[in-house]
């Protein structure tokens, strides 16, 4: 007769819904700490209303990020070197920052008490959706002189690189990511009970189900145009559901919590080391909502465990533990059409042309430090929204020059328009310069339709060099379009080619049944669950030699030790009995486990025990559920939190 079990020697359940502080406390730090503009306009705005496009850095970013600052290999000619004198480098105009902008970033540098509070749960947590919307930014407008961080030039006028202060300062990158934490709602416990009652014998179980916990939702609201809300919260907690209670009665579902999102951002799972974690799902029109994370299911009362030859089962389940993540979020903007180009080429002029925008417009590169959107109105009772987006130098796609920072912001146009300055010393050489730059980007990219439009046709110097740019695109089978943004000459036609080329984008997008209302945006949730619904039979043995310790690891497995309510006696026969049937007992002795051996089932620390085996007694499912000898409970050692077995 073979005899073996595992007998329970210590708890290492894990500890539910804490999350360690030192965790928040580190993601905390290193989440983008998104900076409030004082009037963010709506992404999309009507008629010929224009739309500026502003968010402002946040505090990690008050220290330039290393990876802008990459120095170009020297050789490289930068793009629109022609145009720009030395003296063109300084920023002529007034940046608008907020003045709480200042104030918070001092607050940064004073010490860390602000992140103390936000460990003890004071600021950023929210239980069941309470004051997610509750963070009031109330900052004051001040026009700020620019920093006189600009750029170290050389005395020809390129800028300088190699030195942490050269480059483009962090400080005027676009910030529209951030990082949240989401948790579903903990199952409530199922109790044990039994009916009382006068004149009722033997009443039987009446221990009720613990409640489901609540759900983790994430929505687009289209009243939000960045993801300054995660600024202060970070943290989102569904309710944990109710236990049950006697009587039958199962506690109360948790409170679900719905995250509230700008519409066009991206979700993806944190990634670690640097490295982008998986995309989950991303939200485009306003009003969607996806079911993220489902709440824990509720534990099973004694109740649920009557059977006809058990009537008094003295069980019950503890509510399965909330799923918790890590999310980075990702807010991309939603413009039809794309304007690209190199610093100085006239984007902004063109976008001011085309549209009621206002970009600031200036001879020199660099001018446009955040995208601005335009609503372009047609004639025909249409509109497409464009973005003019800093300049791209050579290196963007390494982070050289600002337009990296927003190229993914490209990903998204239907469109794009890149425009040549005509008065530089080579077109050709910029055009090929910028495309290559788009498709070291992302080969996406610059697989998207776009248009040519070289400018400042009304400059001798462009106007001469046009034949011979035409004919080089055109050899390339590119047909280009020439304009003076400035004088508003030529961008009509633009605009309806630009149009024209858009149409025939959504034509082909619809074919491909791109978003639709039906689309199942609960593709996460469920994928979640069914990787924790997963059999018990589906696991893992390893043996780590290190420790001579054994290792059974699986979802089920982990899932069942976690609802397993352990101050029940009859759950660590449940227990075993779970081990038995689903092969674990009998795949650790094919791999050789000895007794004394001891064993980790998911985070359970047990002892093979195999004391009354018979050599050469053969295992078939009768003896093995003769020869279980299941632990009994006598004392527990309050110190080391360890079982003893009765001997
Ligand atoms: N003569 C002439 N000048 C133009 C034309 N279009 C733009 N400019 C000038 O070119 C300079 C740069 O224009 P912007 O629109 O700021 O160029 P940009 O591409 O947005 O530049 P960045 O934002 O710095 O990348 C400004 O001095 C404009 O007045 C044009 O059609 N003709
Ligand atoms: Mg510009």
């Amino acid at each position: 007769m073979a005899a073996a079990s595992l007998s329970i020697r210590a708890f290492h359940l894990p500890s539910r819904n804490r999350p360690d502080s030192n965790c928040i406390r580190k993601t905390f730090l290193q989440s983008p700490f998104l900076r409030h503009s004082p009037a963010l306009p709506a992404l999309y705005s009507t008629g010929t209303e224009a739309t500026t496009y502003t968010r402002l850095p946040p505090k990690e970013d008050c220290q330039l990020d290393p990876s802008l600052l990459i120095s170009a290999p020297s050789d490289v000619v930068k793009l629109g070197e022609s145009t720009v004198t030395a003296g063109d480098y300084r920023p002529k105009t007034k940046l608008r920052r907020s003045r709480g902008l200042v104030e918070e970033r001092v607050a940064v540098d004073e010490g860390e008490e602000g992140f103390l509070g936000r460990e003890s749960g004071e600021a950023d947590e929210i239980v069941s959706g309470e004051g997610a919307d509750g963070a009031e930014d109330v900052f004051s407008d001040e026009e700020v002189e620019a920093p006189d961080f600009a750029f170290e030039l050389d005395e020809n006028g390129e800028i300088l690189e190699g030195d942490g202060k050269k480059g483009v300062p962090a400080i005027m990158r676009c910030f529209d990511r951030a990082k949240i934490y989401v948790k579903a709602g903990d199952g409530g416990n199922g109790v044990v009970a039994f009916r009382r009652e006068r004149y009722v014998p033997y009443g039987g179980p009446s221990g009720g189900d613990g409640g489901r916990g609540g759900d983790v939702y994430v929505e687009a609201d289209g009243s939000m145009n960045s993801l300054l809300s995660f600024r202060k919260n970070i943290h989102f907690r569904a309710g944990s559901g109710g236990h049950g209670h006697g009587r039958n009665q199962a506690g109360a579902k948790g409170e679900d919590v719905v995250v509230k999102v700008a519409p066009g951002t991206v979700i993806r799972e944190s990634g670690k080391g640097g490295v982008e974690g998986e995309f989950l799902l991303e939200l485009v029109k306003p009003g969607q909502r996806a079911l993220l994370l489902l709440g824990g299911r509720g534990g099973r009362g004694n109740a649920s465990f009557k059977s006809g030859t058990r009537k008094v089962p003295k069980i019950a389940e503890n509510g399965e533990a909330g799923t918790e993540m890590w999310l980075d979020l990702e807010l991309k903007l939603l413009a039809d059409v794309g304007i690209v180009g190199a610093p100085n080429a006239g984007k902004s002029t063109l976008l001011s042309s085309i549209s009621a925008a206002q970009p600031s417009i200036a001879n020199y590169p660099f001018t446009t430090l955040l995208p601005n959107l335009g609503v372009v109105s047609l004639d025909h009772d249409d509109a497409m929204v464009v973005a003019d987006l800093p300049g791209l130098l050579e290196g963007a796609h390494r982070g050289f020059g600002l337009g990296h920072e927003f190229l993914r912001h490209t990903e998204r146009c239907s469109v794009l328009v890149h425009v040549i300055d005509g008065s530089s010393e080579q077109p050709e050489y910029e055009f090929d310069a910028v495309r290559l730059e788009l498709e070291l980007f992302s080969p996406e990219l610059s697989e998207k339709p776009y248009i040519v439009a070289y400018n400042k046709m009304d400059l001798l110097e462009a106007y001469e060099k046009w034949d011979s740019f035409k004919e080089y695109l055109q050899n390339r089978g590119i047909d280009p379009f020439c304009m003076s943004a400035m004088h508003r000459q030529g961008t009509h036609d633009i605009i309806c080619a630009v149009h024209a080329l858009l149409q025939k984008e959504k034509a082909k997008k619809e074919e491909k049944a791109g978003w639709n209302d039906y689309e199942n945006l609960n593709h996460v949730a469920e994928a979640i669950e069914k990787q924790r619904r997963v059999s018990l039979s589906d696991f893992e043995i390893f043996h780590d030699n290190n420790s001579d310790t054994w290792h059974v690891n699986g979802a089920g497995i982990q899932r069942f030790v976690q609802m397993t309510n352990w101050r029940y006696s009859e759950s660590l026969k449940r227990f075993q009995l779970a081990l038995e049937a689903c092969g674990v007992n009998r795949a650790l002795l094919k791999r050789g486990v000895k007794e004394g051996d001891t064993v980790f089932v998911g985070e359970m620390e047990l002892i093979w025990n195999n004391e009354n085996e018979q050599e050469g007694a053969p295992r078939s499912k009768k003896l093995i559920s003769e020869s279980v000898r299941w632990p009994q409970l006598v004392e527990r050692d309050d110190t080391s939190s360890r079982w003893q077995r009765n001997e």
